[in-house]
């Protein structure tokens, strides 16, 4: 049953974008009944919005069309058109926002309110459901069960990722219970590592279109487009652009998998609404030639805009975001590259309430992982000697909040507390010599050193108690240096914090094997517990995902409209145990 508000598109006029041929009126209004006072409506009560008097009262609706009752003499007869309207014409122009009420079998096949076999009888017959399901009513206790069975049979961690998404698409009650209750299970699943894969082979698998996707064919249109997506009080939004998916690179619009399964998290260890969380995808075009030539291939056939035309889309998304959903929206970056992601965060950090997951999300949860190391080891982070390889996003910044925490610890000027950490990107150690030609994030760690080429000499070289490993490159934690880490060290602290589980710097097995079961090991993407002599080691796993829902949260709960460094540090203090 639904019901058509005529004020809310009169109040609207920014989405009036002329009248609608003969044809299209056939298909459209096949989602609208104006509201009426027939028995249907009573049952849908108060989700029904009360239209104008003078609208006449409808009560059946067939392929777009219903037969009009009198308001007055309740005397039914003809039919109309519901866009028509009393006032009508064709060179008027309608707008087709509605205020709906899902039933039968549409409220079937509606997702947010779809339950299955677990609508009771009387949500049956009110919802005229009766005879649309088989005879059985089943809890959702029972649901859960089966569709963890089922899960459990597949094999392959994309089948089960392939299930979760269709049962997020079929049934969202039963999804966000599924995943709450067994989130250790299935968070390999919906994120880290599968979701990578799924991004990596999202055109094979699409089979229902999933958040918002604004392509450069929309310049212009970006409002309009972000008035097509059904939910209006959106206050979340996770944002990529697909250029830096996890370690796996550009994957241009495929990267929708990573938003879609943020928010999932969102919802699942936040508690925020569903409905409330908007994911959404900016396609710029792809530099990465497979996914070009690749037929399966969803997005924009072309190289990614950058310079001034990347930066006009980004900035058009970025007014649209704040005019239609107001200041207290919050958006997440990520998965950019590098070179956009600290432009953005600069450019919009002063003027909208958004963070950038990877830089200080990833931070965040790298100092919880570190304070609480210091349990471990004894001492402070004052103490400590920090070696980084890669100094990206994560890299850069998780150095600059530890190097924030220790100033705040101690009182040591930020420039001071920087010269504990170092790191080494593509080109060796980023030493001072090479200032020139650093990146403006690179250069507040260009200290004094002599030039270093290789992680191991780097090592030996800076004599790090803690090895963090942000670089997307598996593998780069040879055992030569986890030994040498080993050497220099009683008790080494090893993150490797790469994504998906291919990228890691070193697996947990390594870690502990080659230092003889002396590391404090974490990774960004989780292992499985590992026996080494009588002792069974349980790697940590220091990815945002322990900060994103819940700094999330907090921003929207305590109405703040810009994110500071206090808020990320407190973050990381009070998820350290
Ligand atoms: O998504 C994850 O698992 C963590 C993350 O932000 C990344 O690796 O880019
Ligand atoms: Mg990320």
């Amino acid at each position: 049953m639904f019901s058509l508000n005529r004020s809310a598109f009169l109040n609207n006029p920014a989405s009036i974008s002329g009248s609608f041929p003969d044809k299209h009126r056939r298909i459209l209004p096949t989602r609208v009944v104006v509201a009426g006072s027939s028995n249907r409506d009573k049952s849908n009560g108060s989700l029904l919005m009360a239209t104008d008097e003078s609208t006449a009262t409808l009560k059946e609706m067939r392929d777009g069309y219903a037969e009009v009752v009198d308001p007055k003499s309740g005397v039914s007869g003809g039919v109309q058109d519901v866009y028509g309207e009393d006032t009508a014409t064709e060179d008027q122009p309608v707008t087709p926002w509605s205020v709906s009420v899902a039933s039968g079998y549409s409220l079937l096949r509606d997702p947010h309110h779809n339950k299955g076999l677990a609508f009771s009888e009387k949500e049956r017959n009110s919802h005229y459901l009766r005879g649309l399901l088989p005879p059985t009513v089943i809890s959702q206790e029972l649901q859960v069960k089966k569709m963890l069975h089922n899960i459990r049979q597949y094999q392959v961690p994309l089948q089960k990722y392939m299930a979760m998404m269709d049962l997020q698409e079929r049934n969202q009650k039963l999804f966000y219970k599924l995943l709450i209750d067994n989130v250790e299970e299935l968070l390999p699943i919906v994120y880290t590592p599968t979701v990578g894969e799924a991004c990596q082979k999202y055109g094979s698998i699409y089979s229902r279109p999933q958040g918002v996707f604004i392509s450069l064919k929309d310049k212009g249109k970006v409002l309009e487009v972000l008035r097509n997506w059904p939910e209006k009080n959106i206050q979340v939004i996770v944002v990529t652009d697909g250029e830096r998916i996890l370690g796996l690179g550009d994957l241009g619009c495929h990267g929708m998998g990573i938003p879609v399964g943020k928010l999932s998290l969102y919802t699942a260890l936040g508690g925020i609404r569903p409905s409330a969380c908007l994911p959404v995808t900016i396609d710029v075009g792809t530099n990465n030639e497979k996914l070009l030539d690749d037929e399966f291939y969803i997005g924009l056939r072309q190289k990614r805009a950058i310079g001034q035309e990347y930066a006009e889309l980004l900035h058009e998304f970025m007014t649209a975001v704040k005019q239609n959903y107001g200041e207290r929206i919050l958006i997440q970056f990520e998965d950019f590259a590098n070179h956009n992601a600290f432009d953005l965060l600069e450019k919009y950090g002063t003027t909208h309430l958004v963070f950038n997951d990877d830089i200080q999300g990833t931070a965040s949860v790298v100092l919880a992982g570190l304070i609480s190391a210091m349990k471990f080891l004894g001492g402070s982070l004052a103490d400590q000697r920090f070696l980084f390889l890669g100094a990206g996003e994560a890299g850069t910044g998780i150095a600059e909040l530890i190097a924030l925490e220790i100033s705040k610890q101690t009182n040591m000027p930020l420039e001071e507390t920087r010269k504990k950490i170092w790191l080494v990107d593509s080109k060796g150690l980023i030493v001072s010599s090479r200032l020139e030609s650093l990146q403006h994030f690179k250069k507040p760690w260009a200290h004094e050193h002599e030039p270093v080429k290789e992680l191991v000499d780097a090592v030996n070289a800076i004599k790090p108690t803690i090895l963090i490993g942000t670089s997307g490159q598996g593998r780069t934690f040879t055992k030569e240096v986890v030994e040498a880490m080993a050497s220099l060290n009683e008790k080494p602290i090893i993150f490797s914090l790469s994504n998906p589980t291919s990228q890691s710097e070193c697996t947990a097995e390594e870690a502990y094997t080659w230092s003889q079961g002396r590391a404090i090991f974490a990774s960004g993407s989780p292992f499985d517990p590992f026996e080494y002599g009588d002792n069974v080691f349980v790697p940590g796993q220091a990815n945002n995902a322990y900060i994103f829902p819940g700094l999330g949260l907090g921003l929207i709960m305590s109405g703040a409209i810009r994110v500071h460094d206090d808020m990320l540090l407190a973050a990381g203090e009070s998820t350290s145990f």
